[in-house]
């Protein structure tokens, strides 16, 4: 190594096709701001827990930062510099020492529907059985279509549409960013409109988390840093945070900007797993409170469900 070279820069990813897609493109965005970095940025593949764990739901596993526990570990520890993250996987507390620097450019944070019955939930026969094991998904699907059956899938994309191709399922949803990013696009054959299917907080967005004392890396990556697609998380993630950060409540949340970026408006939900209930919060103010008007829409939402409701599903709740 020269003494004109850059030092490395390791960025820590999980090793699935869609999360090294996104380590890739985190790779490709930083050499482009700052190109003497070409050659020199590293992607360094860490198992988590949620890899490990193929054979429950998620939900039942239960905890926070399945996807995200270990790649912060290797954060901490220094064997790498940049956690790349799916924000929707990131619990709302940080771990002291490190933070989000940086939110890429958000891709489509929508539902995409996979059946062979048609485009959308209007096309399933009664009783026809949907895969999904997101909590979130499940409650909207049963309240949009109380006659369906929602069973447990898991896998990645290919398995998923696998199972779906024999029989297994009459339906299943998957984030449509997550076909973008995989270059996988013209598999889709219908989105779900948001009023039927709210999409995740922060699904669609990547966040590169870095230690706080590293000024280095902090400085590169906060050069990626997309204003409008971190007011928008910022909404999200505010509401969210109030109300639970855990992935075994069927909260769903999504924050829009006007065309000039001045005003941001916030839907956001919690549901009854089983369809039965659901209630709703909207918001509009300046983009800049982005985290008020979150924290604002979740806190409508908590004295709505009440106290009983976070009890029932067996979690300590918000308090
Ligand atoms: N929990 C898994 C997960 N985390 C992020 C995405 C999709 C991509 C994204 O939201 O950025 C997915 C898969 C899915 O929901 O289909």
């Amino acid at each position: 190594m020269t003494d004109t070279q850059e030092a490395p820069v390791r960025l820590g990813s999980r090793g699935s096709p869609l999360a090294l897609a996104q380590a890739e493109e985190t790779r490709r965005r930083l050499v482009e701001a700052r190109p003497e970095l070409a050659g020199a940025v590293e992607i360094v593949v860490i198992r988590t827990t949620g890899d490990r764990v193929q054979d429950r739901p998620l939900a039942e596993i239960g905890g926070k930062g399945l996807f995200t526990k270990e790649i912060e570990e290797a954060l901490l520890d220094g064997r790498i510099d940049v956690a790349v993250h799916s924000m929707k996987d990131v619990p709302t507390w940080q771990p002291a020492g490190l933070a989000i620097a940086a939110i890429l450019p958000r891709e489509d944070p929508r539902d995409a529907f996979f059946s062979p019955h048609g485009t959308g939930l209007a096309a399933l026969p009664a009783g026809a059985r949907v895969g999904t094991a997101s909590l979130r998904r499940q409650a909207q699907v049963l309240l949009a279509r109380p006659d369906l059956v929602v069973a447990p899938i898991r896998g990645n994309v290919q398995t998923r549409l696998g199972k779906l191709a024999a029989g297994e399922y009459d339906a299943t949803l998957l984030a449509v960013a997550g076909l973008h990013r995989l270059g996988r696009a013209e598999l889709l054959q219908g989105v779900l409109p948001t009023s039927e299917m709210l999409p995740a907080v922060a699904q669609g967005a990547i966040g590169l988390q870095v230690r706080v004392e590293d000024e280095r890396t902090h400085g590169l990556v906060t050069q990626l840093d997309d204003r409008p697609s971190a007011l928008r998380v910022a909404a999200e993630r505010a509401c969210l945070e109030v109300l639970d950060g855990s992935c075994r409540t069927p909260i769903a949340a999504l924050a829009e900007l006007s065309a000039d970026g001045e005003r941001l408006s916030l839907s956001a939900l919690v549901a009854r797993p089983d369809g039965s209930e659901a209630w709703r919060a909207r918001r509009e103010g300046p983009a800049g409170e982005a985290a008020a008007l979150g924290r604002d829409a979740g806190e409508e939402l908590r004295r709505a469900v009440g106290p009983d409701f976070f009890a029932a599903l067996g979690l300590p709740g918000p308090g």
